[in-house]
């Protein structure tokens, strides 16, 4: 009879909590390592996660833990669920645990000094490693709660592609593969920013014409820079791409749209992020992405009009009167400018 080996889930956050979740209802037995040992030990003996899962029960396959070396020696396939400001800190110390490991990133971050990807960060501090990212419109409550959801994992390791299908895939969780790694991470980083926008034109009152050209021009304007740094667009038509960005960009239970919808409120921006309590990605991305787009001279008005509010005390009239008033450009022009 063999044994099955249990599978790590790096980060005890919401989304870490619901693949873990997710693993021990297709039978597998889960490491789920977080930093915090009362947490860790609450969590055992209550099976709940109360501050990012709340209501939802832990299954007893999931075993939560704060021992890192232990669960990365016992692990073959690890999914990394950390905010991507901690992910290179919270690794490195153990890389040479990594060797040889199946490392999946569920983190939709950009470093900020290197504007690496995570999966550039796993690759770079594990280099013997097996890397593949997971990502798609996988907001992490409707997970727990069996909304029926579809992912994708991408990896050009055929065979790690394979093994996260067979250990997530399950009744209420599609997961599809993917080859092209780099758009679909790129995809999930970049969407977060145009849901802090969309919640932003919640809060405001906008109309649904409105929402719908956010959301369209958003995708526009995140496949010209994919497109730049050498992505294949059609990715974005996927669901890390479109899809990923259609659920951030109209769902109050995404944090960058809550964000986004403080923001509108008339919170500061530190408020804003202060009351949501966990991760908005999109508010550090917005910062690498204004600077990346300027060094590449990629045309992104969206993310300059955001930039302009959060970071140069621009109000939302001046940057709205400055978006309907610039030149009108050519639709789905980042097709073509790809040479597809
Ligand atoms: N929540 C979702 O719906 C969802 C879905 C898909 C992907 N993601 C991505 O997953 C990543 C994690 O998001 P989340 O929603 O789980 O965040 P979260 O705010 O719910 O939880 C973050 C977790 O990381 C832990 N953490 C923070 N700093 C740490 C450190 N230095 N070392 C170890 N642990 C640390 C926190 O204690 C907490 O357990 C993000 O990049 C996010 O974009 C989230
Ligand atoms: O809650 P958010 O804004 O981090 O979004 C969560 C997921 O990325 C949605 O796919």
């Amino acid at each position: 009879m063999t044994v099955q080996q249990p599978i790590a889930v790096i980060g005890g956050g919401s989304f870490g909590t619901a693949i873990a979740n997710l693993l021990a209802e297709n039978g597998q037995a889960v490491h789920l390592w977080m930093r915090d040992p009362e947490q860790a030990e609450a969590i055992r003996s209550n099976r709940e996660n109360p501050r990012y899962l709340k209501g939802v029960r832990i299954l007893d396959g999931v075993q939560p833990t704060s021992d890192l070396p232990a669960t990365l020696a016992a692990c073959e396939l690890v999914f990394v669920a950390l905010p991507s400001s901690a992910l290179r800190q919270a690794l490195q110390p153990v890389c040479e645990a990594l060797t040889g490991k199946m490392l999946v990133s569920t983190t939709k971050g950009i470093e900020a000094q290197s504007f690496k990807l995570m999966s550039q960060i796993l690759e770079e501090i594990a280099p013997d490693a097996r890397i593949g990212v997971l990502s798609g419109p996988n907001l992490a409550r409707e997970v727990a709660e069996h909304a029926l959801t579809a992912s994708v994992i991408a990896s050009e390791d055929e065979a790690l592609c394979r093994k996260v299908q067979e250990t997530l895939h399950g009744r209420t969780f599609r997961v599809y593969a993917s080859r092209d790694r780099f758009g679909v991470e790129l995809g999930g980083a970049l969407k977060n920013v145009y849901a802090i926008m969309s919640g932003m034109a919640a809060a405001l009152g906008m109309g649904e014409n409105t929402k719908s050209m956010l959301i369209t021009r958003a995708l526009a304007e995140m496949t010209r820079f994919a497109v730049n740094l050498g992505a294949n667009p059609m990715t974005f038509l996927g669901l890390a791409g479109v899809g990923d960005l259609i659920v951030t960009c109209s769902s109050p239970k995404s944090r960058n749209y809550q964000v986004g919808h403080a923001l509108g409120e008339g919170l500061s921006l530190e408020n804003a992020v202060g009351r949501i309590g966990e991760v908005a990605e999109g508010v550090n991305t917005i910062k690498v992405l204004k600077a990346k787009a300027d060094e590449l001279q990629v045309y992104m008005p969206l993310v300059t009009g955001l930039h302009a509010i959060l970071f140069e005390g621009r109000t939302l009239e001046q940057v709205i009167e400055a978006l309907m008033s610039g030149e009108p450009k050519t639709d789905v022009d980042f097709i073509s400018a790809s040479g597809f």
